[in-house]
């Protein structure tokens, strides 16, 4: 246990800020990883869903998947969001679902420095995961639209590419590792 806050520490004091969207399909484990990052490097954290306007979180709560014209004002909260962790100059971490290039590109308008941690898990984890989910609006329902409406991001885009798959704990250290290495 020492040992784990000494490491922890370190990690703390050698890592520049750099600001994440930790993104993907709904029970991918955007929240899990996100909230694991930012308790373990001490950054800013923010859950994306507590920016959506009550009427998208009604709508998913009753099945009804998203549309464009819906994600517009969430995705523009999501954004001052992260362009004031920018401004602070601190490292952040934000859970978006980020599905479409053209929301990812409206997160990262006026030049903000985002890398988006791309959470990749299959149809078949994912549906048992959302079935055995409790106390969360999101119905497994809305699977097959999540997975329809995800447009994985291209070599292009400033990504980080996870398993959802393997434990929490393993994705953690693989990404802090990264960070370590490209300073
Ligand atoms: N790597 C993993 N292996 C097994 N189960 C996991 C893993 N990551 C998360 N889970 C579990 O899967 C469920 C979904 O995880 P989590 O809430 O972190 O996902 P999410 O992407 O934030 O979901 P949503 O967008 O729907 O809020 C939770 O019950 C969580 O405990
Ligand atoms: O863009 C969307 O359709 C939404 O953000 C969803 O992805 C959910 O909010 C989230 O995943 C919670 O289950």
């Amino acid at each position: 246990m020492g040992t784990m806050t000494a490491s922890a520490a370190q990690v703390k004091m050698s890592l520049e800020p750099r600001f994440l969207v930790v993104m993907g399909v709904s029970g991918t484990g955007k929240t899990t990883i996100a909230t694991g990052l930012a308790t373990r490097l001490g950054w800013h954290f923010q859950e994306g869903d507590a920016l959506h306007p009550p009427a998208n979180v009604e709508k998913m709560s009753t099945g009804q998947p998203l549309t464009d014209v819906d994600r517009a004002p969430w995705l523009a909260l999501c954004h001052d969001w992260l362009r004031a962790q920018v401004e602070a100059g601190h490292g952040a971490v934000l859970t978006c679902s980020a599905l479409k290039r053209a929301y990812r590109e409206q997160l990262r308008a006026n030049g903000l420095p985002i890398e988006f941690v791309h959470i990749d898990t299959s149809g078949t984890e994912l549906a048992a995961r959302l079935e055995r989910r409790e106390g969360h609006f999101m119905p497994a329902s809305l699977l097959p639209s999540q997975l329809a409406t995800l447009e994985v991001p291209g070599d292009d885009e400033p990504v980080i590419r996870v398993s959802g798959e393997k434990h929490p704990d393993v994705v953690l250290e693989e990404l802090i590792r990264h960070f370590q290495t490209e300073g």
